[in-house]
């Protein structure tokens, strides 16, 4: 079988369904308990091996230097695990999701990145190995490298899968970038709340961080209320983007025009955006490279 030498493949969004804080480490990182959920909307990452060892990013991100690039860093440290010279690589980035939107796009980024290079230096690392190298860059990245919904523990490492439902979402970009580290440094975030089993979390829970980024962010306070005349919005990470469930993917439409319009005639501010969505519980990842693995199989292309 002739090995591939370019791959295009997704880097979906996540949502945090529900987000409990329950203690804090000594490290100063939270223990939390929360649903995660993808997206099959997001980023797409291109991917083209070179001649030499380089390894390039285009588009440079505005705001990150290449070497705070999740991507880069996710490519630089596989390179650096393996004892073998790997042949450099050409990575372009089709950026849609917001930055520090709570989306988790660019441990998204990072997780696919290791994904695409594993298989095309056809290096063989297990899942476990990529999400442990993948949980050195973010606490969101291993499960991007899992691939599947999960009920996450620790600091979203320690993940089972979970069955939750699969609506359609509207998701509101409020145009205002949350700092997580803000967040989770506010003295008055709630640490304290009581674990809770995978079970009851699934009948529905609630997001620690809403109420000091209320604080924070008041505009995004104003967004939850909005979105909450709808169905049971929630923010998600630390924000800035809210979600709201809805049950099919016209009611998704129809609310997301209703958005649109009432930023086209200013009654809502004009840096907002919004979009649908639909939420699943296999990566859309995780479906691409099944998708090549069948293929690779069958002889398919
Ligand atoms: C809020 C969530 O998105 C929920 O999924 C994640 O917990 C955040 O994950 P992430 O963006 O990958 O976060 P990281 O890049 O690892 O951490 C950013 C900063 O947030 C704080 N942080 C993050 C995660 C966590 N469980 N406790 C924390 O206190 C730390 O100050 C850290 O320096
Ligand atoms: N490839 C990348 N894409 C997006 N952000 C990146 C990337 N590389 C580094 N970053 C930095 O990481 C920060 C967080 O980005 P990200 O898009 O993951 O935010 P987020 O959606 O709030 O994530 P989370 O839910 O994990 O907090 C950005 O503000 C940016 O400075």
């Amino acid at each position: 079988m002739n090995s591939p030498t370019s791959l295009t493949l997704p880097a979906p969004a996540k949502l945090n369904r529900m987000l409990h804080i329950v203690g804090r480490r000594n490290d100063g990182y939270h223990e939390l308990q929360t649903l995660f959920q993808f997206l099959d909307d997001g980023d797409t990452l291109h991917f083209r091996l070179r001649e030499d060892e380089s390894i390039f990013l285009s588009p440079q991100l505005a705001g990150v230097s290449a070497e705070d690039n999740l991507i880069l860093r996710a490519a630089r440290l596989l390179q650096a695990s393996v004892d073998r010279p790997l042949p450099g690589v050409e990575i372009t980035l089709d950026k849609k999701l917001p930055m520090g939107g709570g989306l988790g796009g660019g441990s998204s980024n990072a997780a696919t990145t290791l994904l695409a290079l594993d298989h095309l230096w056809q290096l063989g690392l297990d899942t476990n190995q990529l999400a442990m190298l993948g949980l050195s860059l973010g606490a969101d990245v291993p499960v991007f490298v899992r691939g599947f919904a999960a009920w996450g523990e620790g600091v979203g490492e320690r993940l089972v899968p979970a069955a939750l439902d699969t609506p359609w979402f509207v998701v509101i970009h409020p145009g205002i970038s949350v700092s997580t580290a803000g967040v989770f440094g506010h003295p008055q975030l709630t640490r304290d709340t009581p674990l809770i089993s995978m079970s009851r979390a699934l009948q529905g829970g609630h997001n620690d961080c809403e109420a000091v980024v209320r604080r924070l962010e008041p505009e995004i306070g104003e967004v939850i209320d909005l979105l909450r005349q709808y169905g049971p919005a929630m923010l998600t990470g630390t924000g800035a983007c809210v979600f709201c469930p809805l049950e099919s993917e016209t009611s998704a439409l129809e609310l997301e025009r209703e958005i649109l319009y009432g930023i086209a005639r200013h009654a809502y501010p004009d840096r907002w955006s919004v979009f649908r969505a639909r939420g699943c519980n296999i990566s859309p990842l995780h479906q691409a490279l099944n998708r090549l693995q069948v293929s690779s199989d069958t002889g398919v292309s």
